[in-house]
Formats: structure tokens, sequence, C-alpha cells
């Protein structure tokens, strides 16, 4: 009988330390596995007596796996199981998923001002320091850039006095469009727009087209696209010691921190060669002007910080990286899904014509007709509906204790508000996989803006919504329809629109995966650009 076996004799308690001592590593791990299997066993139904449903989450990760892949979709599938509300832990994280129009309604009119933070995290902390508006914590400093941004960057004033350069933006891309589709053949969609909507931004930040087709603008574009691409590629890396701090010495060892300090560098140097910064804060230091109306940069060399210091070089260069990268890709995205399933369905895009060419006929297309589209607005609700650019949001954190639905949750608690749910929620969109803008003219009436409706939020809700909505819900549907009006689509030959590959990838936006390849003639009304 070996010394550990007790049956009957008394144990040798002396012998059972020194095998102890000998074999404290793999009694050590004994112990935590069997606490965290007990955790895993028993956790879902102790531990969480007072939290909302949710998947049982494994040891140490949690429901991280939740969030690989499509993961609007997947917490979709989930949210039918365990409801509205949803209770998720990321590592050590609690998280909740809201996937209910009412409940999103009851968190934004409650407790709007506690869930407008974010989370920050390694890419944020060290590419910009947190400082950009995209990232900063709710605070003084965010309050600012958003103030700021309110009152002198999206007001009515500066889109009014913009107009002129939007016109002439869409006409111009129009043109190279036909002549890029004539002589080249197919042309990328998504990326034809966003060259469009970039050098729209371009033009309201430093009053001049900046991605050209010579020689330097097409270096500058492709400067520009490698790098938020890599940023992108970034921003979507799941860093495991966001989630579980345990593991911040291997995150060091990886040496992410580093890599993403440098693309932020990166990007500062782009945004200083297109802003031409150093040359204009000299202008702006000596009080003489460019000359020019007033753009984006003499707004931001003349707005001071939240302590009163005028804006440093690097706030004024985050601050328009971010619009330029928010605001392009987002609504690139949009038009393409909208292109795409209007070329999948005839019947919509008759009708969406033939309301364009009974309000505008044949001239150019003005901003203030897009009050008389009724058909077309309903396409592009549905679109929002069906394609949400961003289908969950951009994450919150919440930065004091809150309570939803009777449930109390701890400050730190991360927030996804996933629009993907509520917006195919079959109790508020029959047949809500389907593609039919007429939904939008029947019953009770479903807008975008104004915080009374949660069931149509693609640009998100309360005091940290998207900051460039003024802009985009002029923007996007004034291109479209330019496009609708002047171009015929046509698919490259042997593609019917019934093939087309509708699946979306997974990043900053949701795009279509495959992008759409497209010949682009004139219409009659395209005589006029
Ligand atoms: C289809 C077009 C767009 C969609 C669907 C969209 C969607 C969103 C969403 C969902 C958020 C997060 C809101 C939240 O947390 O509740 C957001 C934030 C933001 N958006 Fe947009 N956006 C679009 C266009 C634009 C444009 C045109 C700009 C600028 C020109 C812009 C700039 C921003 C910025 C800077 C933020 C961060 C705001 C903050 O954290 O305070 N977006 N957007």
């Amino acid at each position: 009988m070996g010394v550990l076996e007790c049956s009957g004799a008394p144990c040798d308690l002396a012998a059972w330390k020194d095998v102890l001592v000998e074999n404290f590593g793999k009694v050590a791990l004994t112990v935590v596995f069997a606490a965290c299997f007990a955790k895993y066993l028993f956790g879902a139904t102790v531990g969480r007596r007072k939290l909302p449903p949710g998947p049982t989450p494994w040891p140490l990760l949690g429901n991280i796996a939740s969030l690989s892949g499509l993961p609007h979709r997947s917490l979709e599938k989930l949210s039918k199981q365990y409801g509205g509300l949803m209770y998720l832990a990321l590592g050590s994280v609690p998280c909740i998923v809201i996937s209910s129009a009412e409940i999103a309604r009851e968190l934004f009119k409650n407790v709007d001002m506690i869930i407008s933070n974010r989370p920050g995290g390694c890419f944020f902390e060290n590419m910009t320091g947190c400082r950009n508006v995209t990232a900063a914590r709710y605070g003084p400093h965010w309050r600012k850039l958003r103030m700021i941004a309110a009152s002198e960057l999206f007001t009515q004033k500066r889109l009014d006095a913009y107009k002129k350069s939007r016109l002439t933006e869409i006409g111009t891309s129009i043109k190279e469009l036909f002549v890029q589709s004539e002589t080249q053949g197919p042309v990328d969609l998504h990326m034809w727009l966003h060259r469009l909507l970039s050098n729209n931004l371009s033009r309201v930040i430093i009053n001049e087209r900046y991605f050209g087709t010579d020689e330097k603008g097409m270096a500058d574009a492709l400067e520009f696209n490698n790098c938020t691409a890599l940023m992108f590629a970034q921003a979507g890396e799941v860093v495991v010691s966001d989630f579980i701090p345990w593991f911040a010495p291997l995150t060091k060892l990886q040496r992410k921190g580093d890599s993403y300090h440098r693309t932020g560098q990166l990007t500062m140097a782009i945004m200083r060669k297109m802003t031409n910064l150093d040359e204009r804060r000299k202008l702006h230091t000596e009080g003489r002007s460019t000359g020019k109306q007033e753009d984006f940069v003499d707004v931001l060399l003349r707005s001071t910080l939240a302590d009163g210091a005028p804006f440093d070089d690097e706030i004024i260069l985050l601050t328009l990286m971010d619009i330029l990268v928010a605001g392009t890709d987002t609504s690139a995205t949009t038009i393409e899904w909208t292109i795409v399933e209007l070329l999948r369905h005839p019947e919509c895009m008759r009708k969406v014509r033939e309301e364009l060419d009974s309000v505008v006929g044949n001239r150019l297309v003005k901003e203030e007709d897009l009050d008389n589209m009724p058909y077309l607005n309903a396409v592009l609700k549905e679109t929002f509906r069906l394609h949400p650019a961003t289908p969950l949001g951009l994450p919150r954190e919440a930065s004091q204790p809150f309570q939803l639905q009777g449930y109390t949750f701890p400050a730190g608690t991360r927030l996804f508000i996933n629009q993907w749910a509520i917006h195919h929620d079959p109790a508020i969109y029959p047949d809500p996989y389907e593609f039919k803008p007429e939904r939008f003219l029947e019953g009770a009436e479903i807008n975008i803006v104004g915080d009374s409706q949660y069931q149509l939020i693609p640009f998100g809700s309360g005091r940290r919504n998207c900051l460039g909505m003024p802009m985009a819900v002029l923007v996007i549907p004034l291109l479209l329809c330019h496009c609708l009006h002047s171009i015929d689509f046509s698919l490259p030959k042997g593609q019917e629109p019934k093939d087309l590959d509708m699946s979306e990838s997974f990043g900053v936006s949701a795009p279509k995966t495959q992008p759409l390849m497209i010949y682009a003639k004139p219409r009659a009304a395209a005589a006029l650009y």
C-alpha cells in the first residue's frame, strides 16, 4: 500500500507534505482547473442569478468566440435564444448585447450619459492615445471636440456653403467613371465611391480635391488607402489582454503596442502632408488667410481644447483623420448596397427612376429635390435596415453602475447595440431578410433621424451617436440620386443580378465581400454633366 493510501490506517502526514512540495506545480494547476471547471458548471446558475440570460462562458475566455466571423449575425442568432438583453463575458469583461428596439429605447432614455464612454483598448491607446473623438473617454476633452463639430463643422450653414463644391465633385467623378468604364472595362464601384466621398470631404477639410486621377493624386490615394487598410486590419485584431489582463506580458512580447503606435505615426504624417499643416499654422499665426472660404483646418486652428489651450497639431490631425476615415467607407458601403439591391430588384429600380424622371426630369438633380422623393427615401431606409454599415455600432462602456430591465450592471460593462438584430426583428419588419422598400411607405412612419425611433438606428443614438450624420443624411441620398439619374449600370457579360454574391464582411464597416464590378454608361440626363 502506498503512503497516500489512507484506507483503515491513519495517513502519513509528513509524506503528504513531501509529495505536495515535490508536485506543487501539478497540484496548483489541478486546483485552478478544478475551480474553473466548477465555475463553468455552476457559474451559469449560481454566480449569474442576477444577470440577464446568455450563453455559458468558457473558462478564462468567456464568450469571446461569439465575436468571431460575423459577430452581428452570431449574436442575432443567440438573441433568438436568450432575448433582447443578453449577457456575455468577454474574458473577464462583463458585456451586454441589446437586440431589441424597446430595450434600446429604455437604455438611451434612462442612462445615455453613463453609457457614452468608449472602452479604449490596446489599439487606440497606442495609436492615438485615445485623444481622437471616436476613441476618447466620455469627459471634457470629448465634449469639447463634439461641441466644435456640432457648432462649427457639421452645421447647416457650412453644409450650404459647400453645396457648389459637392456638385462639382459629383459631376467630375461621374465623368471620370464613364471614361474609366469605357477605356478600362468594369469598374470597382466601391473604390470609385470611396474616391468621390474622400474628395467630397477633402473639399471641406482643405478646400481642395486631394485624390485626383493624375499621377500625384493616384499616389496620394494609394498611400492613404494602404494606411487605412492597415488601420482597419489592426483595429479589427482581437488583443487578448484587452479582455484578459493576465495576457498583458504576451501582448508586450508581441510588440502590438509598438506596431499600433507606428501606424499612428504613419497616419499623422499622411494627414500632415494632406493638410499642409505647417504652412497653414504659419499663416494662421501671422494672421494671414489662404484667401479661400473657411475650411475645417481654419476652424480647428482657431479652436481651443477643454483646458483653454489652442488645438495642437496632433489633435487637429486626429480629428480630421477620424472624419475622413469614419465618413468614407460607411457611406460608400451604403450606396454600393443600394445599387446592388436595385439591380437585383428591377421593379424597384424602375420606380426610383420614374420618380427621378418626374421630379427632376431633364435637368441636374438639386438638393431640394430630395424632399420630393418618397420612394427613393424608402429605398435608402430599406438599405440602412438590411445592410447597416456598422451592424454592431461602435462599442460603448459604462462609466458608472447602471440599471436596465431590473438588472444592475457594474461600471466597466461593455455594451453592443446590435443594429443588425433590431433591423431584422420580424415583429417590426415582416420578412426581415427581403428587400421591400414599400414597407417604409405603409403604416406608422419610421425615421432614422430623431431619438424617438429605435427601430432603425444605423447611426447609433444618444449623445455619442454618429458625429457626421448631418452630412451623411444629405450626401448619401444626393449622390444616389445623381447616380441613378445619370448612369446606366450594367454587369459584365455573363453575370446575372440574381447571381450576385450578397455576403458581407465585418470590419470597421460591413461592405460587400465581393466588390461590385460594373459598366457605367450615360443615361440621357448625363449630357448635363
Ligand atoms: C452611412 C454612413 C454612416 C453610418 C452608418 C455611420 C454610423 C456610425 C455609428 C453607428 C457610430 C457610432 C455611434 C454610437 O456609438 O452610437 C458612428 C460614429 C461616428 N461617425 Fe459615423 N456613420 C456614417 C457616416 C459618417 C460620416 C459621413 C462621418 C463624418 C464625416 C462620420 C463620423 C463619425 C465619427 C467621428 C464618429 C465617432 C463619434 C463619437 O465617438 O463621438 N460618420 N458612426
